[in-house]
């Protein structure tokens, strides 16, 4: 597929996999994301695709270069979703050069012990491969530590490897201005959150590296082509790494009989009554929690609640809880609340957690006996107003 000048896609979709990671659905499945740049001295093949779809991947090659060889493969990122085809290219390719970065070639040679020709570049090097000038860019932990970025400035095509990338596998076409993006949006933020999601830093820096050049078109190795909404996909790529988020809150409760789930709807009632109108509720045991930790993204507000399991927190807000540290987000207001029948301890073990976190607490939490009666319901209120207040704060 032809996307500008003498740059084609030619990469392949994934609608098989039920887990991208073995840890994220895939409700739309996912593309793996290559481009052949057939310029009229030499052929460049920016990243490869998941080893799976190998005999599709090499076809679709041939169709656009036909008997011609391959000059260099640029290895944006060397995770074996992109990097996988990269023995068999070499096999179907030997004189190929291989163009990466000092930390992609260790890489290279543990993963498929590929040794032979290559071009090892640094931060700002260039490349001249006839027409086409490409310059690449070192942009380290987005989100491996060999991760770079292959700037095109004679068509202004970033090749961006994962960076803007995101789940949802490409229906006919793949360019943004060609095709319904609707699907994306959530989808990119899913990705971004629990893959991207704990490295804010790094991709500050790498989009202030990017901010200089000429971008017309972005390629990344997942999702569609971005040419209508660069600047859209940009601004969520800043937001999300500065974890600047919307007014709404995300309230996450871990239930077995109900109670816990009853006083979640109390708080979630009130909050819409202060006049909040963003609020998504999440069973922690029934959603999976990369949608809910994509929404706590989104949200400004989280609230959570559960029940007390063998003294400890009920397991799946556990789970969540710990998701949520490892991203290690700011600008976050958090409440929360418990509940118990003989002995309780989720209370205390939130109060723990929410330590960990670097969120500031609103209200007071709230802690139920067996069931909610007028106290607690009182006090389950009281806390969505404090949330709520916070938020109008912001306003
Ligand atoms: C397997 C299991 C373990 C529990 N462990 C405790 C516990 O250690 N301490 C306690 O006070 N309640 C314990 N409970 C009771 C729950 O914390 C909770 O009060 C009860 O499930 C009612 O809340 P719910 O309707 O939201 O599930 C346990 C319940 C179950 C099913």
């Amino acid at each position: 597929m032809k996307l500008k000048g003498n740059v084609h896609y030619v990469g392949v979709n994934d609608r098989n996999k039920h887990l991208f990671e073995n840890l994220w659905p895939l409700p739309y499945g996912v593309s793996y994301n290559s481009y052949l740049i057939a310029d009229e001295e030499k052929v460049v093949l920016v990243d490869t695709v998941d080893v799976c779809y190998f005999e599709l991947y090499l076809k679709k090659i041939r169709n656009v270069i036909g008997d011609r060889k391959i000059d260099y493969l640029i290895i944006n990122h060397m995770e074996p979703d992109h990097s996988g085809s990269l023995a068999l290219i070499k096999q179907h390719y030997p004189d190929i050069i291989l163009v990466g970065n000092k930390k992609t070639f260790d890489m290279v040679e543990g993963y498929y012990g590929v040794t032979g020709e290559r071009l090892v570049v640094a931060d700002g090097d260039s490349l001249n491969v006839g027409h086409h000038k490409l310059n690449f860019y070192l942009i380290p932990m987005v989100h491996w530590p060999e991760t770079m970025v292959t700037f095109d400035s004679t068509e202004g095509i970033l090749f961006a490897g994962d960076a803007f990338g995101c789940f949802g596998a490409l229906n006919g076409g793949c360019i943004d201005k060609d095709i319904n993006t609707d699907i994306y949006w959530n989808e990119m933020r899913r990705y971004y959150s629990n893959i991207v999601g704990k490295f804010g830093n790094p991709v500050q820096k790498a989009l202030q590296k990017c901010s200089g050049l000429d971008i017309k078109m972005i390629c990344s190795t997942h999702g569609p082509v971005w040419e209508e909404n660069i600047a859209k996909v940009v601004d969520m790529y800043d937001k999300m790494s500065r974890y600047e988020a919307e007014e709404g809150v995300v309230i996450a409760y871990g239930t077995m009989y109900g109670n816990t789930e009853e006083m979640a709807e109390t708080i979630a009632e009130e909050l819409s009554a202060q006049g909040i109108r963003n609020i998504v509720m999440y069973n922690v045991s029934h959603t999976h929690h990369s949608f809910i930790l994509s929404d706590i993204f989104k949200y400004k507000g989280l609230i959570v609640g559960c029940t007390t399991y063998n003294m400890n927190l009920y397991p799946e807000m556990e789970a969540l809880l710990s998701k949520v540290a490892a991203r290690e987000m700011k600008n976050r207001y958090m409440g929360y609340f418990g509940s118990f029948t003989w002995a309780s301890a989720a209370v205390k073990k939130l109060c723990e957690c929410s330590q960990k976190l670097n969120f500031e607490l609103v209200g007071e939490p709230v802690e139920m006996k067996q069931s909610m009666k007028a106290d607690s319901c009182q006090k389950a209120k009281e806390l969505a107003r404090a949330m709520a207040e916070r938020l109008k704060a912001d306003r």
